[in-house]
């Protein structure tokens, strides 16, 4: 048990136990949301985390009541030889799950040696099934090759399976419906997800944000009978759709006899900031304690030192603000507060 002075405890009481590691900013897709205009700018090589500092950061954290990483990017699978990073992170102390967040394009192949080497949870983002759609939104996506991913992690037999769904306006929300029949037939949880206006101009976001309320109607007006499903309770395949262990952003229901799951991940229009229980870890190197604000600080002159690791974590949740404030300032460039990072430069 770990003495409370030794957790990472905010000044709002709420305990930190979950680290998203992004290991790099760069991306093989762009996708509208993520990384508007096509300009590119990434951090350069030698300025990367390498896997034995990421290492040592969750270390210093995993001594702290970090027991959840998950790898995100850019793209992680752009990073080769990923299932070391993965092996080395399962050896340390305390760390209970490693989950994996990607655009799904390089997993196929990858799969069953991340999941040997101790990956646990996958999330795969997945915004449209029209292949042309998806390669309009992702710039340069193909379907199949994230459908054989999909494939591929069944195979591979992961604990659970998830797919994220970013919800935009005009874009993709004529396919809500499309999205609840895969959760009939496959043991996956598919995720809708508020469009959140971070890295992205604010009139771009007003137009295709959407609050995701008028799913339950949606569902209700098909005859399904969606009941809410409180984590690990009523799954038709717990190994697929969660575990015990799963507490998330998103609010989970199952259509009755379906094999899977929807979930709505809400920031924006009912934000979950009073249970957040997440750091995240820039693949520069910088300690972000919030996703949405602008405050971070520069781990990379501490790695090798624990006690100054743990003071700077320390001192990043004492200023984590309460909540954030999308609906007041939505990425304002005027800001000096809001996020200037693209999330694809934070991980999600
Ligand atoms: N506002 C906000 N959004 C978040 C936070 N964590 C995740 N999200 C968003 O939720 C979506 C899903 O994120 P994932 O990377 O799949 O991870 P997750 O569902 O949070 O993680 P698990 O619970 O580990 O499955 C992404 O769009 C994230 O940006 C958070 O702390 N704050
Ligand atoms: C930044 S991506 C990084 C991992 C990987 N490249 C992928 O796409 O899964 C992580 C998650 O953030 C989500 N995301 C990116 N921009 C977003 C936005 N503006 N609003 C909501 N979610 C967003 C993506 O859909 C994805 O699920
Ligand atoms: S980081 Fe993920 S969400 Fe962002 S552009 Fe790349 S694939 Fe899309
Ligand atoms: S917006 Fe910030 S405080 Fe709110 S849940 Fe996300 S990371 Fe936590």
């Amino acid at each position: 048990m770990k003495s409370l002075s030794n957790l990472l405890v905010d000044s709002f009481g709420r305990v930190h136990n979950y680290v998203r590691l992004s290991i790099t900013d760069r991306c093989n897709l762009g996708c509208q949301y993520c990384r508007p205009g096509n300009k590119a700018e990434y951090t350069p090589q030698m300025d990367l985390l390498t896997f034995d500092e990421m290492v040592a950061i969750v270390n210093a954290l995993a001594e702290m009541g970090v027991t959840k990483v998950r790898i995100t990017g850019g793209e992680p699978l752009l990073r080769p030889r990923l299932e070391e990073l993965v092996a080395k992170l399962g050896l340390i102390t305390g760390i209970k799950r490693i989950g994996l967040t990607t655009n799904g394009m390089l997993l196929a192949s990858k799969a069953r040696a991340l999941r040997q080497a101790g990956l646990t949870d996958v999330n795969i983002s997945l915004d449209s099934l029209l292949p042309e759609r998806y390669a309009r939104i992702t710039r340069g996506g193909d379907l199949g090759r994230v459908l054989d991913a999909i494939e591929a992690c069944f195979e591979a037999g992961f604990e659970t399976l998830k797919l994220n769904v970013v919800l935009m306006q005009g874009v993709n929300d004529d396919e809500v419906e499309s999205f609840l029949r895969l959760t009939l037939n496959y043991p996956l949880r598919i995720r809708f997800i508020e469009y959140m206006p971070i890295g992205v101009q604010a009139e771009g976001w007003k137009a295709g944000y959407m609050p995701l309320e008028g799913i339950m109607a949606q569902c209700a007006e098909k005859g399904w009978n969606a009941r809410r499903v409180e984590p690990s309770g009523g799954l038709s395949n717990p190994s697929y759709c969660g575990t015990a262990d799963d507490s998330g952003p998103a609010r989970y229901y199952r259509i009755s006899g379906a094999a899977g799951q929807f979930g709505l991940i809400s920031p924006v229009s009912d934000h979950f900031c009073m249970a957040c229980n997440r750091l995240r870890i820039t693949a520069d190197g910088y300690v972000k304690p919030c996703l949405y604000w602008n405050d971070e600080w520069d781990l990379k002159p501490f790695i090798g030192n624990d006690e100054l690791l743990r003071q700077v974590f320390r001192q990043s949740l004492e200023a984590k603000p309460q909540r954030h404030e999308m609906l007041v300032q939505p990425s304002c460039k005027s800001s000096q507060h809001a996020m200037h990072r693209q999330m694809s430069r934070i991980g999600g």
